[in-house]
């Protein structure tokens, strides 16, 4: 069993460099350094959406990210090429990762896409599960942090309501078919992979996260009907939110 820890929750308006910006990457800096400190390196994994690019841009902003010794990977991905408008990579590449590695603040190598190969049955999401135990053996193959994006109907990562990549415990990038939300080919952390993440920060912004929010915190609410609350199984759970 899980030992479930209350979660912090970070309340306030999103502008870059507000309170609610800065604690917010406190949290993930802690998480990240902690990281280092322990292993020499930090996995950090990451989605597709609008709400990741705020955080992640207040990081890149942040100078006292270790951003040397973080490895970058995606928590879902959509099954389309890296250069095509719907990848998750493509969201974070272009005003975060890229400004990063032509500073000279990280490699490109530190920067692990998961590459949708059309050529095998599963996509690639195998070689992608290989390349992430290459890079997180140190860290006993979970994430140091993981930041979610929840969606309306509380999905976080590429796991979807009442949908049957839920079911699948094993731990691991599983593939995903059906996602009700497009593209409906995806990988996805495992549920038990996100569980087992060492912080978890999710991500509810705007009016239209209100129910979701509202069911993350029910305790009546099982995961099947709101798969953001995997999260609350993470050993640091953090909410950060602009609803009152
Ligand atoms: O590929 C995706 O669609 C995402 O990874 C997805 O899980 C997203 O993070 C949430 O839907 C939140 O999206 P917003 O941040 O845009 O609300």
């Amino acid at each position: 069993m899980y030992a479930k820890q209350p979660y912090e929750q970070i309340y306030g308006s999103w502008e870059p460099a507000s309170p609610v910006a800065a604690r917010t990457a406190a949290v993930c800096k802690q998480a990240l350094r902690q990281a280092v400190a322990e292993n020499g390196q930090a996995v950090i994994a990451i989605p597709g959406g609008r709400s990741i690019t705020r955080v992640l841009e207040a990081l890149r902003d942040d100078p006292e990210v270790p951003w040397e010794h973080i490895h970058i990977f995606w928590v879902d991905e959509r099954w389309v090429p890296l250069e095509h408008p719907d990848s998750n990579f493509g969201a974070a590449w272009q005003p975060v990762l890229q400004p990063l590695v032509a500073a000279g603040r990280m490699h490109q190598d530190q920067v692990h896409p998961f590459r949708y190969r059309s050529d095998l049955p599963d996509g690639g999401v195998g070689l992608y599960q290989s390349e992430f135990r290459q890079y997180a053996a140190d860290s006993a193959e979970r994430f140091d942090l993981v930041l979610l994006g929840v969606g309306e109907d509380g999905h976080c990562a590429s796991l979807f309501p009442r949908h049957p990549a839920l079911a699948e415990t094993g731990y691991g990038f599983i593939a995903v078919d059906n996602s009700p939300k497009p593209p409906p080919q995806r990988m996805s952390a495992s549920r038990t992979m996100i569980a087992a993440a060492r912080c978890a920060v999710l991500l509810f912004f705007g009016e239209g996260k209100r129910t979701a929010l509202e069911r993350f915190g029910d305790d009546e609410v099982p995961i099947e009907a709101c798969p953001c609350k995997i999260a609350l199984q993470a050993v640091h759970t953090v909410v950060v939110t602009d609803l009152g």
